[in-house]
């Protein structure tokens, strides 16, 4: 019984080693005959008359492999299908590279749907070039030429071109699987996009032109704004996703199949970042098993990594994110200017643009309404180009005199590039204009003194018997005095701030804010790439019901920010997980790059150099031993 054992793995490696050196032999010989192929592209014409003395000494070949490479290169393009005979050598390295990894079954499918597609041209190719060079033997070769001829014999010049052409188009159809109604919907999809971009940019002038607290150089430079950053449009084709998408399908039914779990219906959505695969099981399948499976739908799909949501809330399905394994980048400029965005944004007090949903949808909140935000990730994973994300889209929307930031930023260099604007958009101490705070002496300042602004507010609400911000500027309208402006305090890394040995007291004003300060229009955005539960603390999260979660690097962290995981199975980039109360939803954030950044600040800050800073109250006296 040994003993067979050991004779059957002895024959088992023999096949295996067998298998290796045809594998290489096949690699081999496909370097060899593209390189002689090549060659005799530039020697044929010397070679050509040289090969009927192959074996004297006396005679070279020019062709790079010798001899034995005109030869052969002789055979396969003149007397054989021309420069069709490239596709051989990469058949034959394909074939080497299937053997070699067989297990691998991305190699398997794919020489598979390649040698289909390589067939047909093999044979198109010669005649095609029969027709069009007939005087250039070598592309067609001899068998081109003949079939060509024959052809053009029974069908005519004019008929073997109606040939070709039809050949060619039933080919693009089986192979992209084309049907009437794509066609049809392709077309509309075309004439929509081009009326809905005539149609967003007649909207967003006419806004531009009727909006009557836009002053008119402030209108005129946001048409400006709009024709710098739309110069340039990347177009994405999604065919390479949808074909990926089909066979992802199969996978999973295939792997939820293979341990008895049956289901009815699969329905996949392809986002920017991830492709979103809705699996509806039958009635009976208990979902943990479906949830159990996810290294194993990874390990089929070779997928980087899943993240399965079971249920999707509010659905009777089980989604399963996987990442495309192409994606395509969500713009800034796409997502500013868009109709999308201004009709979802225009009734807002402080929208933001979070980015787009795996169903393409432009994602905006209010941060008025939330109304404060956390961000949290590691290093590297997009919280600056968040964060800058959101200034811009703010910018964008609100006219100076409603929004005023205060900027912190201990790195020093992240925000320094909003200076330009601090005068017009910035509210800072009376004695110290310094519009971004990079020194962290300075922090505890600041926030003593928006608290202050904050108890004034409240006071002024009470003499106008008011609620809130909102409220408070409609009343003042008719008493023609100046109405307040919301203060969105913005810092970059909270972790820094927290080092600091005033930590207990920078805590306590965040967190006296966070409570009271949405009435008074007063809002935070913290961003820190340590979310851990020293730096992000009880009293910070539950004071920050909306959070953003960036890739983190570990589970832990991914509870400590959203109280649940997923964040670490994030891809990066952008790729963020959303949370406001019980809701969860996976997002992509929109790139900038820092040179329309500056365009924007630049335009922003020569557009409104009559606007002054907004001063808050001198601080109050701090206890330092507090
Ligand atoms: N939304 C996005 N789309 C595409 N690429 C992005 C996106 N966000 C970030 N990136 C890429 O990731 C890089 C790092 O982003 P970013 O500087 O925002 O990271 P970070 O989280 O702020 O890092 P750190 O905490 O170290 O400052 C960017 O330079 C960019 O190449």
């Amino acid at each position: 019984m040994y003993r067979n054992q050991i004779k059957k793995k002895e024959r088992k490696n023999e096949k295996k080693t067998l298998k290796t050196i045809f594998g290489f032999f096949l690699l081999g010989n496909s370097i060899f005959l593209f390189l002689s192929f090549f060659s005799f592209l530039f020697h044929w014409k010397h070679d050509q008359s040289q090969l009927e003395k192959l074996f004297d000494k006396e005679i070279i070949a020019e062709n790079l492999l010798g001899k034995m490479g005109a030869t052969v290169s002789h055979c396969f393009i003149h007397c054989g299908i021309g420069v069709s005979a490239f596709f051989i050598p990469i058949l034959l390295f394909l074939k080497g590279l299937k053997i070699l990894f067989s297990e691998k079954e991305f190699f398997n499918d794919f020489y598979q749907s390649t040698i289909y597609k390589f067939l047909f041209f093999i044979v198109w190719l010669p005649i095609f070039f029969s027709v069009i060079v007939p005087h250039q033997g070598i592309f067609s070769g001899i068998f081109g030429f003949e079939i060509g001829n024959y052809l053009i014999h029974l069908f005519g010049k004019v008929g073997l071109y109606m040939l070709l052409l039809t050949s060619i188009i039933f080919y693009w159809i089986i192979i992209f699987r084309i049907n009437a109604s794509t066609i049809k919907n392709g077309m509309k999809k075309k004439i929509q996009n081009i009326n809905k971009k005539i149609e967003t940019t007649l909207q967003l002038c006419n806004y531009f032109d009727n909006n009557p607290e836009m002053d008119s150089s402030f209108r005129k430079g946001k048409k400006m704004l709009y024709s710098i950053l739309y110069k340039k449009k990347e177009d994405f084709s999604s065919i390479d996703l949808k074909i990926d998408l089909e066979s992802n399908k199969k996978k999973i039914i295939q792997i939820l199949n293979h341990y008895h779990i049956e289901i009815c219906e699969i329905k996949a959505n392809i986002g920017p970042t991830i492709t979103l695969y809705e699996i509806y099981p039958k009635v009976g399948t208990r979902i943990s098993k479906i949830k159990n499976l996810k290294n194993e739908i990874a390990l089929n799909l070779s997928a980087l990594s899943i993240r399965i949501i079971a249920p999707i809330p509010g659905k009777g399905s089980i989604g399963i994110e996987i990442p495309n394994y192409k994606r395509y980048p969500v713009y800034m400029k796409d997502i500013l200017f868009s109709e999308e965005s201004h009709k979802k944004s225009h009734n807002m007090e402080l929208p933001i643009s979070l980015g787009k949903t795996v169903f393409n949808e432009i994602f905006i909140v209010d941060l008025a309404k939330m109304p404060h935000l956390l961000i949290a990730g590691s290093t590297g994973q997009g919280k600056s180009v968040g964060l800058n994300v959101m200034i811009v889209f703010l910018l964008y929307q609100k006219h100076p005199k409603d929004i005023k930031f205060i900027l912190i930023d201990p790195k020093k260099v992240e925000l320094s590039i909003y200076k330009k604007i601090s005068k017009s958009y910035f509210a800072t101490l009376p004695n110290s204009i310094e519009p971004i705070i990079t020194d962290l002496h300075k922090v505890k300042n600041i926030l003593n003194s928006l608290c202050k602004e904050m108890d004034q507010r409240y006071a002024l609400f009470e003499k106008y018997k008011v609620r809130n911000i909102k409220e408070y500027n409609n009343v003042i309208k008719k008493y023609n005095k100046y109405h307040l402006p919301y203060i969105i305090l913005i810092v970059d890394e909270f972790a820094d701030l927290n080092m600091n040995h005033k930590k207990k007291q920078i805590e306590i004003y965040i967190t006296r804010l966070a409570q009271l300060a949405r009435a008074v229009g007063i809002h935070l955005i913290i961003a820190t790439q340590r979310p851990s539960v020293d730096v992000i603390t009880g009293l910070i999260k539950s004071n920050f019901t909306a959070r953003i979660a960036f890739r983190v690097s570990s589970k832990i962290d991914s509870r400590t920010i959203l109280d649940c995981t997923g964040a670490e199975q994030l891809i990066g980039k952008g790729d963020m997980l959303f949370s406001n109360r019980n809701e969860l939803i996976r997002l992509q954030c929109p790139f900038m790059e820092l040179s329309d950044i500056q365009k924007i600040v630049d335009f922003y800050g020569n557009n409104n150099k009559k606007h002054e800073y907004f001063f808050l109250p001198e601080p109050g006296i701090i206890n330092e031993n507090e």
